[in-house]
């Protein structure tokens, strides 16, 4: 396994870029440590198989360096990039047995037979698929195929990284949850260095340790899934991560305090404003309660959520969603909000006041 180290990597389809607006994946530095469990967050578009096909060698970045531990290999083929890939769809041979299709990979490289057995019933116990080794792969549902690919990906002791990509998709939801818990299960036991790329929040956050969101071509946040979630950096990452996700608030900065519509709102980073471009107040609907004063809001709609409801107000023209807890009283019509200021942030231009960009 290795360290992954991106170094001002850029990237563009067009041959000869001028614009910003030309690449497709903006410029990001970035390092995976050895053994780490990373996932690429984002919308559709926003560049993750682009970034992908950059560290598997499919395509060659327009600028800056991919190292593997220190090794350049901005320019190696994918081969000798040495990763495995689980793609959206099963990549397997549906008339080979199970047992073929999870030794195939390590008799590419000429593994003696007495290990590939050690390693396949090793991986094969892991993915619950020893049953079936002797089975034709043609026999099993899509999510045992599933499994197959994923054992695949992990059969081989020696790669650098294995990269999934978005490997739940053909899942039925209900057995999602089960193959998600067994991929941190895996990493877990294994410790290999993974990759992980998804547009949904879920699987993101209960597989990865670190979260790389991504948005438009550009990288907006890379933390834990709690510091996404306490700390959103970008209004994006609050909007995308959290159901529902952050209030964003237009804002008015003025004798070192922020407003929304004439009502002073205390900010946690009001001290970190430059009082530049366009100003919002973000906060979770978590820390949005109903108060006796405050901020004046109508309540328009409530939505049960099982051990909470979403209850979805309107203020100056703007919706505020906040959380109540069991038993908490939903007043009807007209109400005041409060705001949690330890959790209330002042963003400029979409990015949190005092952010380290
Ligand atoms: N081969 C290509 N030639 C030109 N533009 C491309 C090519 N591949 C991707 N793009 C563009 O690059 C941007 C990023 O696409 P990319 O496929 O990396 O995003 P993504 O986040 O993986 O999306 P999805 O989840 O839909 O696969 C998009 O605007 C896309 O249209």
């Amino acid at each position: 396994m290795a360290e992954i180290r991106l170094e001002n990597l850029r990237h563009s389809y067009v041959a000869n870029p001028q614009h910003e607006e030309d690449y497709a994946l903006k410029r990001l530095s970035i390092t995976w440590q050895d053994g780490g469990a990373y996932a690429l967050l984002g919308p559709s578009g926003c560049g993750k198989t682009t970034l992908l096909n950059l560290i598997s060698g499919l395509l060659t970045p327009t600028e800056g360096r991919i190292l593997f531990d220190g090794r350049d290999v901005s320019h190696a083929s994918p081969e000798a990039r040495n990763i495995a890939q689980v793609f959206q769809f099963p990549v397997i041979y549906d008339t080979m047995t199970v047992f073929d299709n999870l030794a195939f990979p390590l008799r590419n490289r000429n593994v003696p037979e007495d290990e590939i057995k050690i390693r396949v019933a090793e991986i094969a116990d892991m993915l619950e698929l020893t049953k079936t080794l002797h089975k034709r792969a043609s026999g099993l549902t899509a999510d045992g195929k599933q499994k197959i690919s994923l054992g695949r990906g992990l059969v081989r002791p020696d790669v650098n990284v294995i990269m999934f990509d978005e490997p739940l998709t053909v899942i039925d939801p209900h057995l999602k949850w089960q193959l998600r818990s067994k991929l941190k299960e895996l990493h877990l036991r294994t410790k290999r260095t993974m990759i992980y790329v998804t547009h949904d929040q879920t699987e993101a956050l209960t597989f990865a340790d670190q979260v790389v969101v991504m948005n438009l071509g550009e990288v907006v946040q890379s933390g834990t899934p709690i510091e996404l979630f306490e700390r959103p950096q970008h209004t994006f990452v609050g909007h995308f991560i959290g159901s529902p996700g952050m209030n964003v608030l237009p804002c008015e900065l003025r004798g070192g305090q922020a407003f929304f519509a004439e009502s002073p709102v205390p900010a946690a980073n009001i001290g970190q404003a430059r009082i530049a471009g366009r100003t919002e107040l973000g906060i979770r609907p978590e820390f949005v309660s109903i108060a006796e004063a405050g901020i004046p809001a109508e309540v328009v709609r409530v939505a049960d959520a099982g051990r909470y409801r979403i209850v979805e107000t309107r203020s100056h023209g703007h919706t505020i969603k906040l959380l109540l807890k069991e038993g908490g009283e939903v007043p009807s019509g007209h109400t005041f909000l409060s705001f949690d200021p330890a959790h209330t942030q002042v963003y400029e231009d979409g990015w949190m006041a005092g952010a380290h960009r």
